[in-house]
């Protein structure tokens, strides 16, 4: 079949029908993308073809990340856009006779003006606004829905940008040059300090950048400028002494687990002491993280929250961490929820992989900011704020509205110069391929390189105890305290396992001194499938353990399973994305006896909330968790991170992919590679690609 047809042709709608159950069989498109086209066919039985088609494309793309369907970018390379037929795929595993007919062959001949004139139907398809299920736009084709999504968002972010009410400049400028005491030099420039400045006078504000570049300790320093211009009266329409309502929210409990360690120390550490009521500042700022979930009020068995545009968030500032994990409907969702006056501030790495569902709103945000593109007039309001003179090279006058709203955080706290996870995180978000095999060669104590080809024991080694003894870099890291492996945590497991009458609070103890052994390394992998996949590591590092006698079985549940959780529980209080590791506690038997049984430890929100023990069999969407994928990693850090990346090489080995993966370790890094240098190469050159976006 061939949807290529001169315009009187009728168009072959059963038979694209048959072609997308096909597809369904031999596993390319889900059941609901085809399901999609047989109801737009239902409703409306003059629909052409190539508006199925599309349709059924629009649905299979949202289900990969995109929140529209780009009829040029699909025209011009099909197998690529679409990743139709999927990468690696075979008739014989799929369990199908022969591949059936490829979007490629329907489409060719089509064009995008012929193929966009072919959607035009008055019940299905819109233009904007209207009731139609579908929106075509520019050449691209959107479920109604998440047209909607980009809509909210791009007005949502267009109404905080204008700067008109900021607070007094002179005020600013007091409580800025307070909070960064240190004078730079006439030649440096403080971006920290630039930050604020760029977002206290609007009611959005971004700051990205990598680990360590200060993001918390900027935000807290925002904060405190917020409520110390709040209490002297000096943001418009305020009250003097009246402090602002802060929260602070990110995607995941893992996320929010982790800004609440970090941003109480900011807080602590604050320098107030220029300020004349420093503490009362100090006292105003939260340290409690919710997930927006939480925050938001997720009703269960619904994609609505509590809160929306009529039962607006009790709040006059939100931060929002980890920004670049928050899809298209979230953020919508948030910004509808957010009070029109409130001040919106995300914080996130716009270089890491953006999330898995559709439309990357941050990334969308930033992708202008390593060149600032701010405006003359930014320069001359950075200059009267901090005193501090904006580079030549980051003026644009054609700067647009959002960049200004803006910040890139350049340098990096975290990683001294010297650092391997530093340089490398640096030359593979520049696509520096050729500066890795240097990297390798110079043995640096943070970082180890696994050739899997060469070496292939060292994989072994390497998970169960974070070193990979015999392979290349034979002395992989130095120091008295290593890296460790998995060894590491089951030890300690069976090490401190209290008595059978220990008290409710000794296996709180026990429980929270293993998950954080266990958040001491973990396995990240690229790919699901395969030898290098993270469902067979799963297994093969599951048997090795019990081999070693740490682990009671590779399979189902035992003392020691690690479980991630794939699928929020409202009911137990668990999201997606929980980690809990299988422990004992003692449960009286028939007899009265205490005996243990297995519970699953999941850490509570909080540093002080208790820990939740989960029986097993209630655990109904879980996965072992001795590796995970890259993508679930995002939000969380590990003393020791070891990416693992398969011997072939494919699409889904990006630059966003392996930087992401790299940027999860705070202390020692390990990259193994089922193949050669090569392929690391091809993985660091290949770029994410993302359609649409609400600033596209
Ligand atoms: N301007 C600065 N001068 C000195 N130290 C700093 C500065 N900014 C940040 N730091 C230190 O660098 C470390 C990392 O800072 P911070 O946690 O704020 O970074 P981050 O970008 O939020 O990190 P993460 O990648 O964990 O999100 C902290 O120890 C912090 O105290």
């Amino acid at each position: 079949m061939n949807l290529h047809r001169s315009a009187d042709v009728p168009p072959g709608t059963d038979a694209l029908l048959r072609t997308l159950q096909a597809w369904v069989d031999a596993g390319w498109l889900r059941a609901v993308d085809a399901a999609f086209a047989g109801f737009l066919a239902r409703e409306a039985p003059d629909a052409d073809a190539a508006l199925l088609l599309a349709a059924a494309l629009a649905s299979h793309q949202l289900g990969r990340g995109h929140p529209c369907l780009v009829l040029g970018a699909v025209l011009r390379d099909p197998v690529g856009t679409l990743d139709l037929p999927p990468e690696g795929w075979t008739a014989e595993a799929a369990g199908v006779p022969s591949a059936p007919e490829p979007p490629a062959a329907l489409l060719a001949g089509l064009d995008a003006a012929g193929w966009a004139s072919r959607l035009r139907h008055p019940a299905l398809v819109g233009a904007g606004e209207g009731a139609g299920p579908l929106v075509l736009e520019d050449g691209r084709l959107y479920l109604r829905r998440y047209w909607e999504h980009e809509r909210v968002v791009r007005a949502g972010i267009a109404a905080r940008l204008d700067d008109a009410q900021g607070p007094p400049a002179a005020a600013l400028r007091e409580v800025l040059d307070a909070l960064f005491p240190g004078d730079a030099g006439p030649e440096a420039f403080d971006w920290q300090k630039a930050a604020c400045a760029v977002a206290v006078r609007r009611r959005i504000g971004v700051i990205t950048g990598g680990p360590g570049t200060g993001k918390t300790t900027t935000v807290v320093k925002l904060l405190a400028a917020l409520q110390h211009l709040a209490l002297g009266g000096q943001l418009a329409g305020r009250a003097a002494g009246r402090p602002l309502r802060i929260r602070l929210a990110a995607p995941t409990g893992k996320a929010a687990a982790r800004l609440n360690e970090s941003i109480a120390g900011a807080v602590r550490s604050l320098p107030l002491q220029a300020l004349p009521e420093g503490e009362a500042v100090r006292a105003a700022i939260p340290t409690q993280v919710v997930t927006l979930h939480r925050l938001l009020g997720s009703l269960p068995h619904s994609r609505h929250f509590r809160h929306h545009a009529g039962q607006p968030l009790p709040l006059d500032v939100l931060v929002l961490d980890e920004a670049s994990m928050v899809d298209l409907e979230m953020m919508a969702a948030l910004l509808q929820a957010l009070p029109p006056a409130a001040r919106l501030i995300l914080l996130g790495d716009k270089d890491q992989l953006a999330s898995v569902e559709a439309g990357a709103v941050l990334g969308a945000l930033c992708r202008r900011a390593d060149a600032g593109h701010y405006t003359p007039a930014t320069r001359q309001a950075l200059a009267e704020l901090t005193g501090q003179r904006l580079p030549e090279e980051f003026v644009d006058p054609q700067g647009l509205a959002w960049d200004q709203a803006v910040v890139k955080l350049r340098r990096s706290w975290r990683f001294q110069g010297d650092s391997g996870i530093g340089q490398l995180a640096e030359a593979v978000n520049a696509g520096r391929a050729e500066a890795l095999p240097r990297l390798a060669r110079r043995r640096l104590p943070d970082l180890a390189f696994v050739w899997l080809p060469r070496d292939p024991g060292a994989l072994r080694q390497l998970a169960l105890h974070g070193t990979a003894a015999g392979a290349s870099t034979p002395d992989l890291f130095d120091g008295p305290t290593g890296p460790l492996g998995h060894a590491h945590y089951l030890r300690l497991l069976q090490a401190t396992q209290p008595a059978l009458d220990a008290s409710p609070e000794a296996l709180d103890a026990w429980a929270r001194g293993v998950l954080a052994a266990f958040g001491e390394f973990q396995l990240l992998c690229a790919v699901r499938r395969g030898p290098q996949g993270v469902e067979q590591l799963n297994r093969q590092v599951g048997a090795w353990l019990c081999e070693a006698g740490l682990l009671g079985t590779a399979q189902g549940w035992s003392l020691g399973r690690p479980v991630m959780v794939t699928r929020n529980d409202y009911a137990l209080g668990l999201m997606n994305g929980d980690v809990g590791i299988t422990l004992a506690t003692p449960v009286p038997d028939a007899g009265g006896e205490l005996q243990w049984k297995l519970r699953v430890a999941f850490a509570g929100g909080g540093a002080n909330q208790p820990v939740r023990w989960v029986l097993p069999s209630r655990l109904s969407s879980v996965e072992t968790v001795f590796a995970m994928t890259v993508h679930k990693s995002q939000g969380s850090e590990f003393s020791h991170a070891a990416l693992v990346l398969p011997a072939q090489d494919s699409r889904v080995l990006t630059r966003e992919l392996v930087y992401t993966g790299i940027t999860r370790a705070r202390r020692w890094f390990t990259l193994v590679s089922g193949g050669d240098e090569r392929l690391l190469a091809q993985a660091v050159s290949r770029r994410l690609e993302r359609s649409g976006g609400p600033l596209a």
